[in-house]
């Protein structure tokens, strides 16, 4: 197969008005056309300040200047015509909220972004030497671990694996396209649903992932397929120490679906026989673009401000594990290892960590819980009993192994609490269809009883078997119910905790 199976590039947006208003200044400088050097500044323990510098080298570095058409010219045109080698390509944003994703993939009012510069190209190449494929377009979002069509009222939709192991997204609506014209009116409507819907407030659509797929078809047969995906906010995976419940699981499930994208991609990028992409979601969906004959860009945006250090970094040490182990097979240095597993910020090996200032956010911002792939958690299943250990009031973490047991724990509650929350709404609307019925059937015997000659005592035993048929329905739910907020106050304690032995051990290691 012609040139690499992934690429990982990187695109450093200007400083915004807002930020040099604030005095926040350029800390990124690229010194190759694939590398670039962040300059931290730090305090030494004499307060005094100086410059750490983090070096990264990616496929490509996007400076500043560069437009969504440089980056398209080097980054996405060559993959198009791979489309039509029935390929499947996957061109991603990912970064923190506000670094560039969108501007980069759907661009501004006169600047087009990938999905427009890409859908002129799959019509020029259809009209010259494709004339019998279709284009059809499909649209939706992936917000909480659920599948939403933009293209249909934000519908939600089911993935399915049929019995070829193709993973089919039930009932989502492609559009039939014949021009770029038509392309950009659903890509409009699609934005406008995003924008308007349930979702739509600006902090909220930054928590989902949007996926707009470009499939070649020759007679209802894929043929091809264009995916562009604009990531959620990275930073949002750290939204686990909110205080919030809904925030901490949201957070967690976008952390589950990033961690989940890295292995998919690794996986990938080694050739390996096995992709994780049951992991989440998203990779679920995106199955074909990780098996088979594929392509994959990511465009790892940040931000240049200061005031973005921490999660700059964050995002170029993702986009550099991305494509790692590509480069060789060096053992993991034991530190690393804890911040794979814990998504910490891992210290580049030319850098000494110094002391951290007291309070710093740095260890609390950064810290995502691993999220263990790859397991089934059924209804059924009990908080895992690692969780049971680590409430103890008497448990005390002294290592980080402890910690790290703990962290999976924890995502093992997480990964119960959504599932039991995807159970709990489907037996209230059962519930529902239950109580109905049984109130129809009241009905139906205060009818009878009205009738002159009714037997009253037929009546009662059938109003006696009725009731008691509500107070087991609604046991039932209620029962589920107590399960379900139990665990959630469970995870909201072991959170306290863990955040808390999280950072005391952190301290240790600094001092
Ligand atoms: N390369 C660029 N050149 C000029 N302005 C840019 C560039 N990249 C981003 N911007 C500006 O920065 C702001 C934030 O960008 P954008 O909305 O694309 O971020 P985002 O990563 O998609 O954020 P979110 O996750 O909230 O959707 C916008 O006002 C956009 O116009």
């Amino acid at each position: 197969m012609e040139g690499p199976r992934i690429q990982v590039v990187v695109r450093i947006r200007p400083l915004s008005a807002r930020e040099i208003r604030k005095n926040h200044y350029e800390i990124i400088e690229v010194t190759s056309p694939c590398d670039l050097v962040v300059k931290e500044e730090k305090l030494k323990v004499d307060l005094t300040k100086y410059l750490e510098g983090h070096n990264f080298t990616f496929d490509q570095v996007f400076n500043k200047e560069t437009t969504n058409q440089d980056i398209y010219l080097t980054c996405v045109q060559p993959l198009i015509s791979a489309a039509f080698d029935r390929m499947k390509i996957t061109c991603f944003a990912y970064g923190q909220t506000g670094s560039g994703k969108t501007y980069t993939m759907m661009g501004e009012k006169t600047i087009p972004g990938l999905y427009i510069m890409a859908a002129e190209d799959v019509f020029k190449i259809l009209s010259k030497s494709h004339t019998s494929l279709k284009i059809f377009v499909s649209f939706y979002e992936i917000y909480c671990g659920k599948l939403h069509d933009l293209l249909n009222e934000r519908q939600q939709l089911f993935a399915r694996e049929d019995a070829k192991q193709n993973v089919n997204i039930i009932g989502l609506k492609e559009w039939s396209v014949n021009n770029v014209d038509d392309i950009m009116k659903v890509i409009d409507f699609g934005l406008s649903v995003r924008m308007t819907g349930v979702t739509g407030a600006n902090d909220e659509s930054s928590r989902s992932h949007a996926v707009l797929q470009i499939s070649l078809k020759a007679a209802n047969k894929l043929h091809g397929k264009i995916s562009f995906i604009d990531l959620a906010g990275s930073e949002r995976g750290a939204d686990t120490i909110d205080n919030t419940k809904q925030t901490r699981i949201d957070g967690a499930e976008i952390n589950k679906s990033l961690l989940a994208l890295k292995e998919c991609i690794r996986a990938l990028d080694q050739e390996k026989s096995h992709t994780p992409f049951r992991g989440s979601i998203l990779t679920q969906v995106l199955k074909d673009s990780f098996v088979g004959r594929c392509k994959t860009v990511m465009i790892a945006n940040i931000s240049p401000a200061s005031n973005n250090c921490e999660h700059t970094l964050n995002t170029l040490r993702y986009a550099d594990r991305v494509k790692e182990l590509k480069k060789i097979n060096k053992p993991q240095r034991r530190e690393d290892a804890l911040a794979d597993a814990l998504m910490l910020p891992r210290q580049p090996s030319n850098t000494v960590r110094q002391m951290k200032p007291a309070n710093s956010p740095v260890s609390q911002a950064n810290f995502v819980p691993a999220v263990p792939l790859n397991h089934n958690v059924s209804s059924k299943t009990p908080p895992p009993k690692a969780v049971e250990k680590f409430l103890s009031p008497n448990w005390m973490a002294k290592s980080e192994k402890d910690l790290m047991e703990m962290s999976e724990g924890h995502e093992k509650l997480i990964n119960l609490i959504l599932t039991e929350e995807e159970e709990l709404i489907a037996s209230h609307r059962q519930h529902i269809d239950n109580m109905v019925g049984i109130i129809k059937d009241e009905m139906g015997i205060l009818h009878e009883v009205d009738q002159p000659g009714s037997d009253v005592d037929e009546y009662a035993t059938a109003l006696r078997s009725m009731l008691e048929q509500q107070i087991l329905c609604i046991t039932e739910i209620k029962n589920k119910l107590e399960n379900f907020t139990s665990h959630l106050r469970t995870e909201e304690e072991m959170s306290r905790k863990f955040y808390k032995l999280q950072s005391e051990i952190l301290d240790l290691h600094d001092n």
